[in-house]
């Protein structure tokens, strides 16, 4: 068993904590943000995250406001928010490496930019970039594809390779480590937008996204997932991710184009979705950046609601208080009283199985426009609905 240090108590490092704990070893938290910290110790998760807060509860975790020194390992899990030029903003990752004692190993899992552990004085110190995704957390924790470890000393990162338990794993240097974390997600990124407008264009020339994504993922060369077209990509990584890569590229003078196009294309694809609502009266259904989560950060709807002229009120499971100007209301039926269109933003599982005609009757004109592909089309069709959907040509869904 060690003494596991974690730094940082959000999506990654409460993770982080909880798993470790689960793992056998002994873990204290420490985050700068006493509120969060005082509710962390009444066993209080502000996330929502499948399996989190049981495992919470079953481990004891020393919550702390106080920076863990006597620790043999201390993961780094604070922000590396975009800075104004798109560039990460390392200030909290500073912070913690400034504090840490000369005898721990640090461990890098905040995603950092290309060279950063370089410059980084410490040692050993390792890069553990993590890939988890929201909704996921635990399960990608515990059961991880693989567990990527750079380091100078290989020693060190084959120690922090061992805490995960039997787990596929990476063994590479800083740099290495650090360039796989931006690679994974700016190619998943490429991968969206490519669809986003290969979606655009079966409207315009009459074929169907599903069809065509049925199709694309039988080839096991271009893989299954992260086909589904939507309202753009958003979250609080891929667009930030995106964006210091790109910054990365530049400042070496390496034209990434196919990762701009993706940029931009997200961009155009925020544009294009708000263009396809009309109206005065709009309703959103789902206003979290994808289903399973209730963050917000750089939702796609949020994007789109932000350039909508007219009266803005919204619908998500996971969201109850109103955010951004746009009244967020208890139920469905309510958010379709008066509307004169709905959109689903969000791919919740439940907006499959609305009650369409009892919406259809509260509204002005019944109008849906389906961003994520969710809803059953002939049934929203049948209760009178004039339906238009993303990648699927009109009346052909
Ligand atoms: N959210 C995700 O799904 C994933 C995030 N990441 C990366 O992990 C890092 C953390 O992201 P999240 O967990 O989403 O952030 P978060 O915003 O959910 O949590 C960060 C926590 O760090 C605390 N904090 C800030 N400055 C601090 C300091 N100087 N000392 C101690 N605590 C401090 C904040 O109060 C907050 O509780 C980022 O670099 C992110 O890119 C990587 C993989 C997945
Ligand atoms: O670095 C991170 O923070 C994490 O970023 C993403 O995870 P996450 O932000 O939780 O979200 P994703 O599941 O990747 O979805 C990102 C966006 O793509 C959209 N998406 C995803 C898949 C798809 O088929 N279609 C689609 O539009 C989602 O709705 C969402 O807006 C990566 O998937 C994780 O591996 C990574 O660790």
């Amino acid at each position: 068993m060690h003494r596991i240090g974690v730094v940082g108590a959000g999506y990654v490092g409460l993770t982080t904590a909880a798993c470790l704990a689960h793992l056998g070893h002994d873990v204290v938290c420490a985050d700068v943000d006493e509120a969060k910290v005082e509710r962390l110790r009444r066993n209080e998760v502000d996330l929502v995250e499948p399996g989190l807060a049981e495992l919470l509860e079953q481990h004891e975790i020393e919550f702390t406001t106080v920076f863990p020194h006597e620790v043999d390992f201390l993961f780094v899990c604070v922000p590396t928010p975009a800075g104004e030029h798109g560039e990460a903003d390392l200030t909290a990752v500073h912070d913690v490496v400034a504090q840490v004692r000369e005898d721990t190993v640090l461990v890098l899992k905040s995603t950092v930019p290309v060279g950063t552990a370089q410059g980084i004085a410490h040692r050993p110190t390792v890069s553990n970039p993590e890939f988890l995704r929201e909704g996921h957390a635990v399960e990608d924790f515990l059961r991880p594809q693989r567990v990527v470890v750079g380091s100078a000393d290989r020693e060190a990162a084959r120690r922090v390779a061992a805490l995960y338990g039997d787990v596929p794993v990476v063994l590479t240097d800083n740099t290495t480590a650090e360039l796989i974390k931006y690679a994974c997600n700016s190619f998943l990124a490429v991968k969206l937008s490519f669809v986003n407008t290969l979606a655009e264009l079966c409207e315009q020339v009459g074929a169907d996204i599903d069809g065509v994504t049925e199709g694309m993922r039988l080839d096991e060369r271009i893989g299954a997932a992260f086909l589904r077209p939507g309202p753009g990509w958003g979250g609080s990584c891929l667009p930030k991710d995106t964006r210091a890569l790109l910054t990365t590229a530049r400042d070496q003078d390496v034209e990434f184009a196919t990762l701009r196009a993706a940029v931009d294309t997200n961009d155009h694809q925020v544009r294009r979705i708000a263009q396809m609502i009309e109206g005065d009266r709009i309703g959103l259904l789902g206003l979290t950046f994808k289903a399973g989560t209730n963050d917000l950060r750089d939702s796609p709807a949020l994007a789109i609601a932000r350039l909508l002229v007219g009266e803005v009120s919204a619908y998500d499971p996971a969201i109850s208080h109103d955010i951004d100007g746009i009244t967020v209301v208890g139920t469905p039926e309510e958010l379709a009283d008066g509307r004169d269109v709905l959109v689903v933003l969000t791919e919740w599982p439940e907006f499959a199985e609305l009650d369409w005609p009892a919406l259809a009757d509260r509204m002005t004109t019944p109008v849906l426009v389906d961003t994520r592909g969710v809803v059953p089309a002939a049934k929203v069709r049948e209760a009178g609905f004039r339906l238009v959907s993303v990648g699927h040509p009109d009346g052909r869904h």
